[in-house]
């Protein structure tokens, strides 16, 4: 059985895009992980590997285009993904037809929409992020008898720096610092221990994001993702941070947050409802190349035969992030 792959990314977080509906049989659990864990690889993966797969399927709620699961590189499996349901509202845009859609996610069917491009020939789209919580047990988080974590200060993590959790809805520990901070080695310490496996707090892992506020609605966020190590940006983890400068660091709700990041730039919008919140994440949705091959290559990780053809979106997307001041 043959398998197409597409090599996609947002603000440069990127993926494999797996059709499930275009094979002759699903793939079990295992063959997901296992397919994931090797594509991805960044040494001996497919075109340079990626940060995770997105499997799309069919979906059984009525008035849903399509449905997104979300591996990450080491096999684990996330609820939501905010760069990577950009690019999977893009795939069923352009095989549907439609420009506004849902798309089926673990915990939610979300508004997805395509937006104006942020720059020539870079085509974005826009993702509603929801559900939001800031219970522990929505995060797996177990720090002492908390049932929130709202800036606070965690000895354990560090003497001087103050953490918010939430899950939107995979988890998230933000943490507002100042420059040298945000590039220093603190977040690649506290969120290699965090996602350790055996620590306390968060066994199950988090994605812990430093965030430096450049000006009004205006921050740069960093990210050590659970189940891939530092990535150049994570949509959920920018959803979070924007959701958190605008309830702790003087953001404002409904105007556009302009949101860095070490691949580029995106837009959020973080809204209040009278039962919460929820948020708009709106960037590119970039697709870098297809390549075909039979699941068994797939499955062993052989690539060397494989043929990737490469897009001509790149360039376009490299000349925007080149503008960006
Ligand atoms: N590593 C995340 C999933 C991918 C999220 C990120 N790539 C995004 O764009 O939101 C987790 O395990 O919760």
């Amino acid at each position: 059985m043959d398998v197409t792959l597409i090599k996609v990314h947002g603000s440069e977080n990127d993926f494999f895009i797996l059709d499930q509906t275009k094979l002759a049989h699903r793939l079990s659990e295992a063959e997901l992980k296992q397919a994931t864990q090797q594509v991805t690889d960044r040494k001996s993966g497919l075109a340079g590997g990626a940060d995770g797969v997105l499997y799309v399927d069919d979906s059984s709620h009525p008035q849903v285009s399509g449905k997104m699961r979300v591996i990450n590189a080491d096999g684990s499996e996330a609820s939501m993904c905010g760069n990577g349901i950009r690019t999977v509202a893009r795939y069923l845009s352009e095989q549907k037809q439609q420009t506004d859609f849902k798309i089926e996610t673990m915990y939610a069917d979300l508004n997805v929409k395509q937006a104006a491009d942020l720059a020539p020939e870079v085509k974005t789209f826009q993702a509603e992020i929801s559900p939001v919580s800031f219970q522990a047990t929505d995060l797996g988080m177990h720090v002492a008898d908390l049932t929130e974590l709202h800036h606070v200060k965690l000895p354990a993590l560090s003497k001087s720096l103050f953490f918010t959790a939430v899950a939107v809805p995979n988890p998230h520990l933000i943490s507002f610092v100042d420059h040298a901070t945000l590039l220093g080695p603190e977040l690649g310490r506290i969120a290699g221990y965090l996602n350790d496996g055996q620590n306390p707090y968060f066994p199950d892992g988090v994605n812990v994001s430093f965030v430096e506020v450049l000006g009004q609605n205006h921050i740069f966020v960093r990210t050590f993702e659970r189940g891939v190590g530092f990535t150049n940006a994570c949509g959920t983890g920018m959803s979070a941070a924007s959701l958190i400068y605008v309830l702790e660091q003087g953001g404002d709700f409904e105007q556009l947050i302009t949101v860095r990041n070490p691949g580029g730039m995106v837009k959020t919008l973080v809204h209040q409802t009278d039962t919460g919140y929820w948020m708009e994440l709106i960037g590119n949705a970039t697709f870098v190349g297809t390549a075909t091959l039979s699941l068994d290559d797939l499955l062993a990780g052989n690539f060397s035969q494989t043929k990737f053809k490469v897009s001509d979106e790149q360039p376009a997307y490299q000349a925007f992030v080149n503008n960006l001041k």
